[in-house]
This record gives C-alpha cells, structure tokens and sequence, in this order.
C-alpha cells in the first residue's frame, strides 16, 4: 500500500468530526472519496496532506509514520493535493507556472529562462499536453489549467495526486478529456484520491471507493461491487429518490414575466427571449457562447450597449450593477461562490442578510431590525438544512457544499422575481440537491418567479426545466420544450446548432 490512514480521529473544539477513519491507497490506484456536506472529506484530505497535525491516529506513507512531517516535508515524499481553486498566475507563462518557486538559476542567482522553457518544453510533451510553454496562464481554459496543476504535482515527484470536486464547471466533454488524462498517468504508476459529488463518475473512475458518512469511513467498495443508487444510499444513510419536474408543471402555459428584446453587448448579439411566470428556462452553450454573457448582463454583471428589458409589463432599465438588479428583484446566483458568494469571515447570518441590510431589514436612522434579521436568517438556515451550530457560526468554518447552501440563502432572501442560477448545485451532496431541486420546484409554483438555468449537467438541467434556450455566438440559436428529451440529445441540438451557425 502507497497510502495507509490508521485509526483517525479529529475535533474542532469540541466538535468531534472524524471518528476512527481507515483508509489505504494501493500504487496506481484511483481512490473515490464521496460523502455529504460536511461529513469530513476535507477534513480527511487535510490530515493526509499535513495541513492539520493536530489529529489522533497514523498517516503512513510507503509504510513510514509521517504523522510528523509539515506540508512541504509530505510534498517531497509525495503526497500532493490539487485544490478546486487551484491556482494558476494568469500573468505568469505555462513555464514559470509549472516550476513555481523552483525556477532553475544560474551561478549568479538569475532565473535561467533558456533552461526553465526547455524543462517546460519536455515536462508537457511527457505528459502529452501540446501547450507552448511561453503562453500566458490566462489563456488556457479551466480544464487546461486542471491538467495543469496535475503536471505540476508530477514534477514535483507526487506519487499520490489528492483531486478536490476537479470536474467543478466542466463540461461533458472536457470530464471526458481530464478522465482520460488521469488514466494514462495512473498506468504509469501515480495514485490519485478523487474526491467529487458527481457519482457517476466516481463510479467509472475508480477502482475503490470510501464513503464518508457523519465523520465515519466505509471503505473498500471496489469497482463494480456497486451502482449509483446503492452509493448515493451510502452516502446518505438512506433511500433516495431522484424526481423531476412534473410534466403537467412542465406543459403549463405560463404569462411573460421577463422579456428580453435584442440584447447586445461583449459576446452578445440581439438576444431576444421571453420567460414565463413560475417557468424554469435552461440556459444552454459552450462556453463564450453567450449565455453565462446574458445570465450575468441580466445581474449587472456584465455590459450591454443595446436592448430592451421588460419585468411584468413594464420596461426596466438595464441594469448597471448587481445592486441595480437587486432593486428589480433580478437574483444572480454564481459558480465561483469564492469571489461571488459568501464573505468568509462572517456569520452565516450576515451573509444572508448582506443584500438586504439596504432594503427590507432597514428601519428608522439607519438601524438594522436584527429580530427580523435573525428570524429571515433561520428559515432559510432550516429551509436549506444548512449543517452547522447555529447561524451565528462563521461562513469560513463550514463545508464547501454547506457555504453553497448560504450563498443560495442570501439570494432566496432577496424575494426574487427572477432568479438567475450558475451552477447552483457546484459541491452539493446528492441529498442536498434533491432538496434545491424541490425548493426550486416549490418556489416556481407557489411564488411564480421566473428561474434561469445555466448548468453542464444536462441530467440536472432535464430534471428542473421546462424548456430550454440553445446558444452559439452571442444568439439563442434555437428552442426545444423538455418533452422527451435525453443528455444526448440535448448535446446533439447543442452541437448541430453551432456547426448549423458556422456553416
Ligand atoms: N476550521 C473549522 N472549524 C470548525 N469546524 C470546521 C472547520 N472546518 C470544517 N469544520 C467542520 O467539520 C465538518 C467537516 O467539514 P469538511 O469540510 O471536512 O466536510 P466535507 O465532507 O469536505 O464537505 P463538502 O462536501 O461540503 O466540502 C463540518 O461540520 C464543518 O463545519
């Protein structure tokens, strides 16, 4: 075995979070670790790596103790992790990223340039990544940048490669390619733990599988032995039903509630659309598509320089800035909840009070009605069964699935009419976003607001829509009610309309 995790325990506090975890990791192997919110998978990745020391328990590593060794120390052994965020400097060329902070130097100190391009040049064409090593960082897409940061680890000797939520934003297709990659290094000897909510890729991936469930491992599941139902029943601790959007909330003939005429702007062409009250509108495209483009003009997100928008019958202003959208009760929900999304340091009440401090929970001179504050902050806490203390715990000590689950709070709070999603469910257990799903059923049926739709995951999107907006350069290029409609169709309609655009 590569990697052995003996008997670990952990708390914060007094929380107790892992309870006697057991997990190893044999040479080449790809390792699945899945489990819900919270249920201590980071928390496992932080012990192995040596970002946490103060656990009880053995981390082995090629059958030595390294419950001592820091960060750096269990780097050099081997044991590399690739965060979701991983970072690449845009700024800096493919070289100077891939050797960051072991550029090679001369007798005098200088970077030796010759050498660091000519050491990209070969580390990119072992691993078969035809990418120029003088290019930008910035230009390369996320799935490049992921590739990346995997070459990176392998230069600096990983043996073990720790993959966090790595298909995060990424379509089927770049999945694919990213999964192919892994293989091929995984025959030649790296072992890699996984770790994702996407089931059916764990399921494909890997050859073993730890569940995670209320801090406690269950592990050894190996390919094959089991199916996604029986993991997501693992993982939860119980049956769990998948269910859709039903038909007849599908077929209904639902008024205008938000009328887009001719949106223009960066990478937008006259984009005309209408969507109807309590509709749920899938928003679907490449990336630079147009989509994303439209879904964050709508927010004020992003500029428009012509085009006209109507809100219940009367025209709106475009908006300006998100603050300007908010005002017209337009909600955007963002992938990257890092930069878009919840302000770490503070409590999960005031990130979802935070849009709204301006608005409903204002009163005389100023003063902020805190009972109000308090009572908005719980039901959506409960409503979106958020696992932690209590509201007054700090955003930065939940979960990443959990921190998902307050930036969806903070725009359910607004009383949006219409509310724009990206990538809602990024980092949602599969509990959990049967739970988002329901809500937003719920909230299209009983409130009538109007839901924009914008995901890669086309099982998702045909779970939740009742029709579906195809994009290719800046344009809906066509329309397809979700009657009948499969993933692979829905890639087809994708695919045929974009070379039906080039042609
Ligand atoms: N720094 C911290 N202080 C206090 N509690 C923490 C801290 N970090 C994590 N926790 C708690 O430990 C538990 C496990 O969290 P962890 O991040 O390991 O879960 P996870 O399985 O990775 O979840 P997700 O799928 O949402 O990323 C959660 O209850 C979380 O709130």
């Amino acid at each position: 075995m590569l990697l052995k995790v003996n008997h670990v325990y952990k708390s914060y506090g007094n929380k107790r979070v892992l309870f006697d975890n057991n997990l190893e990791v044999d040479h080449g192997e790809i390792h699945g670790l899945v489990g819900k919110n919270g249920a201590g998978k980071t928390t496992l990745v932080k012990i192995i790596s040596g970002v946490l020391t103060d656990y009880e328990g053995d981390v082995l590593f090629n059958d030595k103790n390294i419950n001592h060794l820091s960060v750096i120390e269990r780097q050099q052994e081997g044991i590399y992790v690739v965060p979701q965020h991983a970072a690449i400097i845009p700024e800096f060329s493919i070289a100077e990223n891939i050797f960051l902070g072991t550029w090679p130097r001369d007798r005098l100190g200088q970077v030796n340039w010759k050498e660091l391009y000519e050491n990209a040049a070969k580390a990119l064409a072992e691993y078969g990544l035809s990418y120029d090593p003088a290019m930008k960082g910035k230009k390369l897409s996320l799935v490049e940048q992921r590739k990346l940061n995997i070459v990176r680890a392998l230069f600096s000797k990983a043996k073990l490669v720790i993959l966090d939520e790595p298909t995060t934003a990424l379509s089927a297709e770049e999945r694919d390619s990213l999964f192919d990659f892994i293989e091929e290094l995984r025959k030649e000897g790296t072992s890699f733990i996984l770790i994702s909510h996407y089931l059916e890729e764990i399921l494909k991936l890997c050859d073993t599988i730890t569940v995670n469930r209320d801090g406690q491992c269950y592990t050894g599941y190996k390919k094959g032995e089991v199916d996604e139902e029986t993991l997501s029943t693992l993982i939860v601790g119980k049956n769990i039903e998948l269910s859709s959007r039903p038909e007849e909330e599908r077929m209904k003939n639902k008024e205008p509630l938000l009328v887009c005429e001719n949106i223009s702007g960066k990478g937008m062409q006259g984009i005309s659309f209408k969507a109807g009250k309590g509709e749920v509108l899938g928003l679907v495209g490449f990336p630079g598509s147009g989509a994303r483009e439209l879904a964050r003009a709508l927010s004020g997100l992003h500029p428009v320089s012509a085009g006209r928008i109507k809100l219940n019958g009367s025209e709106i202003p475009t908006p300006k800035n998100p603050a300007q959208a908010v005002r017209q009760r337009i909600i955007y929900v963002s992938y990257d909840r890092h930069k878009e999304g919840v302000v770490q340091l503070l409590s999960i009440k005031k990130n979802i009070s935070l849009s709204i401090l301006e608005s409903s929970l204002k009163r005389m001179f100023g003063f902020i009605d805190e009972r109000q504050e308090d009572k908005n902050a719980r039901e959506y806490f409960e409503k979106l069964n958020i696992l932690a203390a209590s509201v007054n715990e700090a955003v930065g000590q939940l979960s990443g699935g959990n921190q998902q689950k307050v930036v969806l709070s903070k725009a359910l709070s607004c009383q949006p009419e219409v509310l724009i999603l990206d990538e809602p469910t990024v980092g949602i257990d599969v509990k959990s976003r049967e739970e988002i799903l329901a809500l937003i059923h719920e909230l299209t049926k009983v409130r009538g607001l109007s839901v924009l739709y914008l995901t890669n995951d086309y099982n998702e999107l045909l779970r939740i829509a009742d029709r579906l907006l195809f994009f290719d350069r800046g344009k809906v290029v066509t329309e397809r009610a979700n009657l009948n409609l499969t993933t692979d169709e829905v890639i087809r309609i994708r695919d045929e309309a974009k070379e039906g655009e080039a042609s």
